[in-house]
């Protein structure tokens, strides 16, 4: 399989090249160069089996080239055998109509932790191929901070920094980050946003002062591979209930444009999706450039649903690509004015290409309690925040005929309530108990580094620490 970035002058790399570039050297985002199709007797064979070998078979073309039929089972197998439920990711049905895919069952509670496990596996193995180290930087507004570092703590090879906004993330996911004790992990908070955090990650990939002396690794969903890895739930999910035979649509909460963006890649690789629902907090450019093609960051304003107050959403120059004729000439100077003035206007075949199966639902802070009152009140489910985001446009989508109350409505339940305790207690009155499984989180001491907002401190930091490792 060969990937191609979508600004168009990045040399066209293979899985592992993908894998281990994270950004393109344009500056862009890689893709496979063309998606792989499952025919409809194909998909049906899926049916009935566990999680890893579906996502063996999902993930398979994808790796061709770099990863033996093997390598890949058997790594599939030692991920997705170490989670909190057998299922993986289990479907629990709300009601005639509505349903969560719970994500959260991995060991950092998030449901980055599916594709996150898994690209640890494969930096390791590609690293080990090489014989090289990796300086791997990351930004988060709180779950893929904890997901990727333990993914990566004590593992040969790599050493991670992961940027975080000081102050805007909640205390569970802020401990899970810095309580790790590992030698090859550092923890910054930055003075600014997670919109600050990514662009200081982006302007280190094509930073020669940093590129020069270090090799780059990017664990955020920049990295094809952490898509490729959340695919698989799409089809998880929609074979339990009928697929290929039936169409089910999807509720995403969404930040990054990641988690919705591999719904899209499912759909491109044959699964029948009737409609993928883009559900936004208050952060709402995403809702804006899919209703009217307006996209242009405001400010962050601070949510309940921390992980998702993000204005510039890394995957949406995916999709762009992708609906707009794959032309990365054209791609790479709209998203060059596009960092330049923080505003841009899609072009009408992005938005009619988008439009075909993405919807925008925004929920403000009380439709979001709403629905965790509601989901507890009607199903007894105690739900996160970002859920509920996610559990609201279902609803409305339902509720409005936007979806037909014959085609079952999964909303991807992204994060344990347990990370979001304050929220979820105001809401429902009933404050989430972390699992067993995370440890005495609130007995360590935590470690990180404070530094300003400034591309240079974020660099200086990331160049010293790489020196002295
Ligand atoms: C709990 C939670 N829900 C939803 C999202 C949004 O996902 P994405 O950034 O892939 O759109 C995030 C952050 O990425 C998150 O941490
Ligand atoms: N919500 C995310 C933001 C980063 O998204 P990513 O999927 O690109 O890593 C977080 O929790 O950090």
């Amino acid at each position: 399989m060969e990937y191609i970035s979508t600004r168009g002058s990045a040399p066209t790399l293979d899985f592992e090249g993908v894998t281990l570039a994270g950004l393109a050297t344009d500056g862009g985002l890689y893709l496979p160069s063309e998606w792989p199709r499952f025919s409809e007797a194909e998909i049906r064979d899926l049916r009935g089996k566990p999680y890893h070998e579906l996502a063996a078979t999902v993930m398979r073309p994808f790796v061709k080239g770099s990863l033996t039929d093997d390598e890949l089972d058997a790594m599939c197998a030692a991920v997705y055998g170490d989670f909190g439920h057998a299922a993986v990711t289990p479907l629990v049905q709300l009601n005639e109509q509505h349903w969560l895919l719970e994500l959260f069952h991995g060991p950092t509670l998030a449901f980055k932790d599916v594709a996150l496990q898994m690209l640890g596996h494969l930096f390791e193995t590609f690293l080990a191929r090489r014989e090289q180290r990796m300086m791997i930087v990351g930004a988060t507004s709180g779950d893929t901070g904890s997901a990727a570092i333990n993914a990566v703590a004590n593992r040969d090879n790599v050493e991670i920094v992961m940027l975080h906004p000081k102050g805007r993330v909640s205390d569970v996911q802020r401990r899970q980050m810095t309580t790790v004790r590992a030698a090859n992990v550092y923890n910054l908070a930055i003075d600014g946003s997670f919109d600050d955090a990514q662009a200081h990650v982006k302007c280190m990939f094509r930073d020669p002062n940093v590129t020069g002396a270090l090799k780059l690794g990017a664990v955020n969903s920049i990295n094809w591979a952490r898509l490729m890895a959340q695919v698989v739930y799409y089809f998880y999910s929609a074979l339990q209930l009928g697929a290929p035979e039936r169409k089910v649509a999807y509720s995403v909460p969404t930040g990054n444009f990641g988690d919705v963006f591999a719904g899209y890649v499912a759909a491109r690789m044959g699964l029948p999706i009737e409609r993928l629902i883009v559900a936004t907090n208050v952060n709402d450019i995403l809702y804006r450039a899919l209703s009217d093609g307006d996209y242009s960051a405001g400010g962050v304003t601070p949510t309940i649903t921390p992980s998702m107050d993000i204005q510039v959403s890394s995957n949406f120059e995916r999709l762009l690509f992708d609906c707009g004729g794959r032309d990365g000439a054209a791609l790479a100077e709209q998203m060059g004015a596009f960092e330049a003035s923080k505003a841009m206007r899609l072009t009408n075949a992005q938005a009619q290409g988008a439009s075909a199966l993405f919807t925008s639902i925004r929920a403000d802070q009380d439709e979001t309690a709403q629905a965790l009152a509601w989901a507890y009140r009607e199903t007894s489910q105690i739900i996160d925040p970002h859920t509920g985001v996610g559990l609201h446009a279902s609803i409305v989508a339902g509720d409005t005929g936007l979806i037909a109350k014959d085609v079952p409505i999964i909303t991807l339940a992204t994060a344990h309530p347990a990370k979001f305790p304050d929220a979820v207690e105001r809401a429902v009155g009933v404050r989430p108990a972390l699992p067993q499984r995370v440890g005495d989180l609130f007995g360590r001491e935590e470690h990180f580094t404070e530094i300003s907002g400034d591309y240079e401190a974020a660099r200086n930091f990331v160049l010293q620490n790489a020196a002295d490792a």
